[in-house]
Formats: C-alpha cells, structure tokens, sequence
C-alpha cells in the first residue's frame, strides 16, 4: 500500500455524548461554565467600551443573575456582557470546541490587560447539556443595529435558530432541566453550588426562585428585601497586603471557612512576576489535643474556583493549613479540575512553601516570645513540612522549638548547652509526659529535663532529624539509666553477677516469667525501688512493627529488651538481697509488687496484671493493720 497522509474526522453525533458524559467529572461544574461565561462576556463589554469600540449607553450595572423556576423546570443564566450576532451564535456555538474567548483574545491580545477572561477550551457551554434535555439561548449583541438571536438545541446534533427578541444588549441561557438535573431543581443545591464555585467571581451573582412563595410579615404585607449578590467581586487577597487590616484577614477567614475560631497568623500571597499568583494563607488553631488537622486550601483561576487541596500546586504539608490561592497562569486542562503537569507547577509550589518559610523566620525574628506562644499549634505543621520537603527544612531549620518538661522552649542546640557536661549530643524526651512521670522526676533531680514529643509526628520527626543531625541522638527517659543517677558502687564484678543471678530467681519464681532480665544498680535516689528501661532501638522497633502493622513478623525476631533496673539502695531491694535463698510468701509479694509498681509507672498495665495488682495492694494493707 503507498504511503498516504490525511486528517482524523470526527463525528459529532459520536463525540457529543462524550462531551457531555465525561467531559466533566462532577455534574454541578455547569453552573461554574455557565457563569464563567457570563462573566466573560461582561468583562469583553467592558473591554470594547473602554477601547472606544462599545458604546453602553449608560447601562453598566454589570451583573449576572441565576433564576431557577421549579414549576417550569428551567434554570436562567442571564447578563448583561456582550451578547451574540447571529454569526457569532454559528461561529461559537454552533461549532464545538471553537472558543470565542480564544478568538477574542486573539484579536485584542495587543490592546491591554485581557487576562481576566476566563474560557479558553470552546467546550464549558455544552456542560449545560449534562443536566439539560434542551437549552436555549436568547442573545443580543452590544452592536449597534444588531438583531436577537434565538438559538435552541435538544441536545441531539441539530440546532434551531430564528431572530429573537430580544431588546437589552446581553445573553439568557434557558436550562430546561431532565432527569440528570433534578437535584438542581433545588434553591439550596444551586445557592451552595454558585458558593462553591463563583464566590469570588468579578461581577455581583444574584439568585432568585421565581415560583416561590414571597415572604410575609405577620400582618400579611410581603416582605421586600433588597437583593444581595452571592459573591465578593473583590476579594481581599487581591487587595495590596499594606492595604488590609488585622479584622478584615479575620473576617475574611471566617465568611470564607466558616471557621469561627482565630486563626493564628496569615501569609499574604502577592507576586506578580515571573508568574502571576494572589492568596492568603492561614495557620488555624487547634481547638484540643485531639483536634484532627484538616486543612483546605482553595485554587482559584482568575476568581473562579477550580479546587480543594490540588497536591501539584500545594506542598503536601501545607494542606494542613487553610487559604485560598489563585493563580490566573495555572496550565489547566479542558475540565479545568485537573492540572497539566508540567515545571510550572513545581516553581508555584516552591514559591508558596518559600513564602511559608521566610514568614516564620520573619516572626521568630522579630519577637521570640510571640513564637513561642504559636509553637504548641504549628509546631505538627512545621514538623511534617521539615520532615517532607527538604527545601523547607534547611530554611526552618534553625527555628525548630522543643519544648522542655520545664515549660521552656528552646532550640536543640540551646538544650545541648543548657546540659553541656551532662548529656553529650543527647536529647532526653518524653513521649508521655504522665506516664513518664517518674523517669523525669529523676532526670529533674540531677538537673536534666526532657524535651516533650508526644504528637503523632514526632517519631517520625525524630528520626529525621537524627538522620539530618547525625552525631545527635534522642533518647526517651525510659530507655536507659543515665550514669548521673547512679552513685558509686563498690560492689565487685564476681559478687554483683551472684547478686544478679539470686535476685533473678525470686523474680522468675514470683513473677512466674522465664525471661526476666534485672540490672542491679545503686541509685542515688531512695524513693524508688524498681523500674522498667526499654533500649531505645527495641522500642522504635517495635513501634515500627505496630504502626506497619507488620503482623507477619515473628515479634521473637525482635525480642522485647525490657530490663527491670532494681535500686540496690532501697530497703525493700536490700530484704530481698538478704533472703534469696528462701521461698516465703512475703518476698512472692514483694518482688509482684516491686515489679508492677515499676510496669506502672512506664505503661499501663495489662487488665489481669491491674486486677491482681489492686486484690495484692488491698493484701499488703490488710497485713499492715493486722
Ligand atoms: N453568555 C455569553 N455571552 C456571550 N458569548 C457567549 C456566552 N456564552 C458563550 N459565549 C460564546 O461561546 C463561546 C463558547 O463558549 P464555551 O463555554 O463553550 O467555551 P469557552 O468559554 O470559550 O471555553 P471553555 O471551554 O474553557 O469554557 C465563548 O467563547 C463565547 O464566545
């Protein structure tokens, strides 16, 4: 066969379905295509009479208004922008994916600022066929001289169109709702979906049900309001942040999250150049410990709603904020939800975690105390930025804050100086400040305190910055016995091994346990009889298997290296050094009791174990009165 070369031919009665089907991923995107347009339409008006070429004749109350009637089944788009000719109504309508935003771009691309008009695709307006089973335009041109044009379609492949009637310049699209829209035959489906997408769109959106009943007050007169618009046309991150006040960032927030909790602070988002993006971030506050962080941050394309939280364009970490964020240059695809993927992106989502960065920098530096007063609720943000995007991490680096079990907040280099000859590159921490009471108790004593990490975060955050900071190592209190507890002991090696080996067999036989791993030690402090360590590597083992839910292992792979620390120095550790060799009740009773007391104060303990330790503690009280 020669070789031959020719254009692919589509046909429309095979393509139409697919526009209206899956074009679009949600259904309610219509009402966004519809008075994108709109908008657009307007915004071409205002351009052509501001060039001299449109004369409006006093008419510029610009507005788009939606009128859903439930008894007619139709919903109305209606503006009063730059109408149609009926040429334009063939040329833009009537041929798909032929955009005439496209076209009018092209033609005035030279003659100013134009990057407000939102189509692009020729495509958005057939969405009105996804809900629609027929839609009519009614349409007259800003022309002088210009005649309506009716144009009605039944969403099959062939139109019809006669002159109109129309006698005010601008465009109503008539939805004659089927089957798919009948849930927008509802005032609040159509209100929320207007919210969700147009709320910060350019001209006033007025809604209104025309069948619906007027309200009355009680004398029976109707009650007349005054229209409001459903959006803010300028919405404040596109103000100049020097112009903004402290309550209108607030108010802002609340109208748009309702969220009625302050936020913490806010980023405003302002760049011009090299691409064009406007927004406002807001760290929120977290109402309690048990607050679940969720974030939203909404992008815009020149004021119409696009998304929630696209990860292309906001650093991961960052979805736990709340902001809004447009960007007029996003390189979108037809459906507009979804992003083509490309380097531009990437430089955005640099940009905003840079913003990020030097705003913390900027308030650590210009007051401490402030910082420290925020570092509770940004401080899960910050670790989960650190620990995802290196970029952020060097730049926050020297900022990160811990917090000391003596309520202080200090860098990790400030706790390293703060026990400069007693802790050598080694963080203490407690991942329970309750349950880890008593470990800090006796760091405390010798001078030392721990740093609280006990977010979900944090040992994942640890092993970040050990694995950044690699001649630093975190400890939790509980996994080893600092050589500043211990006093000297003059004990040889050959009697300390026997000591060990006695002990151990009045704990096996009372405990009824096998592996029973003890240390005998001379504590300084008297108070405590026993306690549990646990190495550090063993647990973060461990924790890692429970987290992973790696079930599959054999955990005897790992064995548990808890060791029971008994401080020789303490009476009750003395009695039973002194009476191993015998098998009484009492010393069963003792080492049970030294042993849960010790269990206790590192975790809690298992059910049986808690009833057996309460029945044995009542025993012991019982015996002292008897
Ligand atoms: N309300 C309107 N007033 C005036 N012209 C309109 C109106 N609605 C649509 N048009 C014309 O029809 C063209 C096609 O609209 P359509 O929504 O299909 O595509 P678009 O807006 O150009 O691009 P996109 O697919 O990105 O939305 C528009 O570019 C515009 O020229």
């Amino acid at each position: 066969m020669s070789k031959e070369k020719g254009s692919l031919s589509i046909h429309s009665e095979n393509i139409f379905p697919i526009i209206k089907k899956w074009l679009y991923s949600d259904h309610d995107i219509f009402i966004r295509e519809l008075i994108s347009n709109a908008c657009d339409a307007i915004t071409k008006v205002k351009r052509l009479s501001s060039l001299g070429e449109a004369h409006l004749g006093g008419k510029t109350d610009f507005q788009v208004k939606v009128i859903l009637d439930t008894t007619a089944r139709t919903l109305k788009f209606i503006d009063n922008g730059i109408g149609m000719t009926d040429e334009e109504v063939k040329k833009y309508i009537n041929q798909i994916a032929f955009s005439g935003a496209e076209d009018f771009l092209k033609t005035y691309k030279d003659k100013g600022d134009i990057d407000q008009i939102i189509g692009h695709f020729g495509l958005g307006f057939y969405s009105a066929f996804m809900v629609a089973d027929m839609v009519e335009i009614d349409t007259l041109s800003y022309r002088q001289g210009a005649q309506g044009v009716k144009w009605r379609c039944d969403g099959g492949t062939e139109f019809e169109m006669e002159e109109g009637s129309r006698t005010h310049r601008g465009t109503e699209i008539t939805l004659h709702l089927g089957p798919d829209g009948e849930t927008f035959l509802s005032e609040y489906t159509v209100r929320s979906t207007i919210e969700k997408y147009c709320s910060f769109m350019p001209y006033p959106i007025y809604f209104e049900v025309a069948d619906k009943e007027p309200e009355k007050d009680k004398d029976g007169n109707i009650i007349i309001t005054e229209p409001e618009a459903l959006n803010d046309v300028l919405p404040l991150y596109l103000k100049q942040p020097s112009a903004c006040t402290d309550e209108e960032y607030k108010e802002f927030y609340r109208k748009t999250f309702r969220d009625f909790q302050e936020p913490l602070f806010w980023i405003h988002l302002n760049m011009d150049y090299p691409f064009n993006l406007k927004g406002i971030l807001y760290f929120p506050k977290l109402n309690t410990e048990f607050d679940t962080i969720e974030g939203r941050i909404k992008l815009y394309n020149s004021q119409v709603f696009i998304a929630d939280n696209i990860k292309e364009v906001i650093p991961e970490f960052l979805l736990l904020l709340k902001g809004v964020i447009d960007c007029p240059d996003l390189p979108l695809n037809v459906s507009r939800s979804f992003l083509q993927n490309d380097g531009f992106t990437k430089k955005i989502s640099d940009y905003i975690t840079k913003k990020v960065a030097d705003k913390l920098n900027g308030l650590f530096k210009s007051g401490r105390e402030g910082f420290e007063k925020f570092w509770d609720d940004i401080s899960p943000f910050i670790k989960y930025g650190s620990i995802k995007d290196d970029k952020f991490y060097e730049k926050i680096e020297s900022i990160l804050l811990y917090k000391t079990t003596d309520e202080q907040y200090v860098t990790i280099e400030e706790y390293l100086e703060k026990h400069t000859g007693k802790l050598e590159k080694q963080v203490y921490y407690v991942s329970d400040p309750v349950q880890q009471a008593q470990y800090v108790s006796l760091l405390k004593a010798h001078g030392v305190e721990a740093v609280i990490l006990d977010h979900s975060i944090d040992s994942a955050f640890i092993s970040h910055i050990e694995m950044k900071k690699n001649d630093i190592r975190f400890k939790r209190v509980d996994s080893d016995i600092s050589e500043l507890m211990k006093e000297q002991d003059q004990t040889d090696e050959e009697t300390n091994k026997v000591e060990v080996e006695n002990v151990t067999k009045v704990f096996k036989k009372a405990l009824a346990k096998e592996d029973c791993k003890i240390q005998l030690e001379s504590l300084k402090s008297e108070d405590v009889a026993g306690m549990i360590i646990l190495s550090e590597d063993s647990r973060r083992m461990q924790e890692m298997m429970k987290r992973y839910n790696m079930g599959g292992f054999n955990p005897g792979m790992f064995p548990s290296e808890e060791t029971l620390v008994l401080n020789k120095k303490h009476p009750l550790i003395q009695y039973i050094l002194g009476h191993t060799n015998e098998e009484t009740e009492l010393l069963d009773l003792i080492a049970q009791q030294v042993y849960d007391l010790a269990v206790l104060s590192h975790k809690p303990l298992a059910p049986e174990a808690m009833a057996n330790f309460i029945k044995r503690s009542n025993e012991i009280m019982k015996k002292m009165i008897s």
